[in-house]
């Protein structure tokens, strides 16, 4: 049997729609894969009433499927999905990773990145990688159709989860066709600050580049309450706010001293608007973890 844990992720940070992504040090799912003729799926933990055993609509089942390696196949749920915090592609890392090693692939983190992908494109559609890149090779991603940059980053965050469910399906819907050059030019600025930001470990920097008029202005309708948690963070001391992936969780960014206080006031903006949430006060972290019995 072979054990993977493979953490919750942020993607686009704003201004990086489908690019950028970061590996939170948690939550995190944990996969078991044991060989067998035909793959088989079951799931417990957070959320797991809502999440298909069947291998074609469950994301472990494409990945299996995608490496020729038919397992038994147990997910612990601890991100919970729809949440906007890579639920589906910590599950698609840690299957592509643990069958890897079952069937010895021998393929790469980085070669494993476009088979978790597939995962991805059962639930929401299109293949994209800025949540499963994050999830198997750790740091800040940059993930383009030429392959996944990393930056080890390590830059304070909180993600506050409401109990509102947003399907990545549902919030890719609403992700306007065209921009202006305006626009454009402004996201394309800010997602360079954010960049550089990872680079250098700076949270004002990263979360200046968080900024974005193109995407992220739309996906915020569907989060009841965000205007005001946006506004009770930045007052609180964030240095940044933004649509966590498809949403509905809401990412800040902050310095060591104010995630607490950072963390209190998103909760209590959400409670204000008649939603329940929770915040984790993390990190960006490490990749998924092979433990191999
Ligand atoms: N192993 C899995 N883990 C989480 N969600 C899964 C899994 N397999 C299929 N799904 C489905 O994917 C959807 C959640 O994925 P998604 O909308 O991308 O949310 P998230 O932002 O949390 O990744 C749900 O409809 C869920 O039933
Ligand atoms: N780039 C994708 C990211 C979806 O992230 P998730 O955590 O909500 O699955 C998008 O914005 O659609």
């Amino acid at each position: 049997m072979v054990t993977v844990r493979a953490p919750a992720t942020s993607a686009n940070l704003g201004s990086g729609f489908d690019v950028f992504g970061v590996a939170l040090d948690r939550p995190a799912d944990v996969v078991h894969v044991e060989r067998a003729d035909r793959t088989t799926i079951e799931v417990t933990g957070v959320g797991s009433q809502y999440i298909p055993t069947d291998p074609d609509r469950n994301v472990v089942g494409a990945v299996a499927e995608a490496l020729d390696a038919p397992a038994h196949i147990r997910i612990d749920k601890g991100v919970r999905p729809s949440s906007g915090l890579g639920s589906s592609a910590a599950s698609s890392a840690a299957a592509a990773l643990a069958l890897n090693e079952l069937y010895d692939r021998g393929l790469s983190r980085e070669e494993l990145v476009p088979v978790a992908a597939e995962g991805e494109a059962v639930v929401s559609g299109e293949a994209h990688a800025d949540n499963v890149a994050p999830a198997l090779l750790g740091g800040f991603t940059v993930a383009t159709g030429e392959g996944v940059t990393t930056v080890d980053a390590d830059i304070p965050l909180v993600a506050c989860l409401p109990e509102i469910a947003v399907s990545t399906r549902d919030a890719r819907r609403v992700v306007p066709d065209t921009a202006n050059m305006e626009d454009i030019v402004h996201t394309v600025g800010r997602a360079a600050t954010l960049s550089v930001g990872m680079c250098r470990r700076d949270p004002a920097l990263v979360g200046a580049g968080m900024d974005d008029r193109i995407v992220t202005p739309a996906r915020a309708e569907l989060i009841t309450g965000y205007a005001d948690v946006r506004s009770a963070a930045l007052a609180a001391g964030a240095d940044g706010v933004t649509v966590s992936g498809a949403g509905p969780s809401v990412l800040a960014v902050c310095g060591e001293r104010e995630r607490t206080r950072v963390a209190a006031a998103m909760v209590e903006a959400f409670d204000e608007a008649d939603v329940a949430a929770r915040a984790y006060k993390t990190r960006v972290g490490s990749g998924a973890e092979v433990f191999d019995f």
